[in-house]
């Protein structure tokens, strides 16, 4: 945390502006007010290897030479007290457990990870990442144990990850809580996340994004929108919220798209999925998203029979669109598109694919402080005749 909050944020902004300048096509761009974030507690997830010994659990970073049985975070101040005061009861349940912390270079042990993510409110959800089902029976008997000392805790899950690699999770989910979603707060609608769905790192950050979108939305009003790359439908709800457009959110995993629906048939319905008229007599909302698991890609191509959108939303992983999709969206009349990177490189590239837009607006959005890392949030419109 070496350099003082506000020189990293005006270097970041510095920075973002002369990579994005380009994209003005000689016009300003309207640099809209960067999104500060808290400087401590803003993370709402701790992604913990487990190491150090049977007796001895260390929850935090992977043991080095300097550091041989791990280093424990408990005290890190990124994340909020209601993730900390969860190391102590989860290290005595672990240590109660009797199964060893796995070893890389050995290929050996049970318990690979730990990760918990918490809510605003404190309430948490924690996913145990294991080897193999050795101790699953173990943990299904005794998981309620850390009920008792974390009442908060609403979703607990199982992880079986077998491959040796670093890879912080595996395929198989396998929950143990009746409560299937940690509740997350949006702008539109409650957002709803399973332990194996994507969630931005940084809620304060992730809810002004979200509304920044709501923003542009309302001055476009359009009829139709798109969310690409949904996750649990933060910009869906949102673009939502402020519009009467029947909004599409596609998303390759599914774990997100079951807590998006969830979220939409909390908040009035399936309106727009829903072929049958709900029995409940629940008014369908006009402008309440409908979710779809594919890949966002291989969706929009076989889109050709449907009306070109008057938005879309996307908010890829670091990877970017890539050369087909910024291609696609390039050729496809699309009026106004946001877009929502946390990886500049590939912003870049794929702005360099879609040479008939033009940047108007833009914001930095801090998700990441004490890194080099940026969300960055910009609007895009169509240059006419292009
Ligand atoms: C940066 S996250 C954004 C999620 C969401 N917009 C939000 O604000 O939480 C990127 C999402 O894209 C999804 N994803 C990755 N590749 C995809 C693809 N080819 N098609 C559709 N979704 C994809 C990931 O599962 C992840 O949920």
């Amino acid at each position: 945390m070496g350099m003082p909050y506000n020189a990293q944020l005006q270097g970041k902004l510095r920075h973002t502006r002369q990579v994005l300048s380009p994209f003005g096509k000689g016009q300003q761009i309207t640099w809209l007010e960067p999104f500060s974030s808290p400087q401590t507690a803003f993370r709402n997830k701790a992604k913990m290897i487990v190491s150090g010994s049977k007796k001895d659990i260390r929850l935090g970073l992977a043991p080095t030479s300097k550091h041989p049985r791990g280093v424990d975070l408990e005290d890190c101040p990124l994340y909020p007290e209601s993730i900390r005061a969860a190391f102590a009861p989860l290290r005595d349940y672990l240590t109660r457990l009797g199964v060893r912390p796995y070893q890389i270079e050995a290929d050996k042990g049970e318990v690979k990870n730990v990760q918990i993510t918490s809510n605003p409110e404190g309430e948490l959800m924690i996913r145990l990442v294991l080897r193999s089902k050795a101790a699953l029976n173990r943990v299904k008997n005794t998981w309620a144990e850390l009920r008792e000392v974390l009442p908060h805790l609403e979703v607990f899950s199982v992880n079986i990850q077998p491959e040796h690699a670093a890879l912080l999770a595996g395929q198989e989910e396998i929950l143990l809580s009746d409560e299937r979603f940690l509740k997350m707060p949006g702008v539109g609608a409650e957002l709803r996340l399973a332990p194996n769905a994507f969630f931005q790192t940084n809620t304060a950050a992730a809810l002004t994004m979200y509304q920044q979108a709501a923003t542009w939305a309302g001055t476009i009003q359009p009829q139709t929108a798109w969310d690409l790359y949904c996750g649990v439908g933060g910009f869906a709800f949102a673009v939502g919220s402020a519009t009467e457009a029947k909004v599409t959110g596609v998303e390759m995993a599914g774990a997100a798209i079951e807590g998006a629906k969830a979220s939409a048939s909390e908040s009035g319905g399936e309106a727009h999925s829903a072929k049958d008229v709900p029995e409940n007599g629940q008014t369908l909302v006009e402008s309440t998203p409908h979710f779809i698991t594919a890949d966002a890609t291989k969706w929009i191509k076989n889109q050709k029979h449907l009306e070109t959108p008057d938005l879309v939303v996307v908010n890829p992983p670091r990877r970017g669109l890539g050369s087909e999709l910024a291609k696609w969206m390039e050729k496809s009349g699309i009026p106004h598109v946001i877009y929502s990177s946390c990886y500049q490189p590939t912003l870049v590239s794929d702005l360099q694919r879609m040479r008939s837009y033009r940047l108007k607006d833009a914001r930095l959005i801090d998700m990441f402080p004490h890194t080099r890392h940026v969300e960055t949030v910009v609007l895009m419109s169509k240059v006419k005749g292009k």
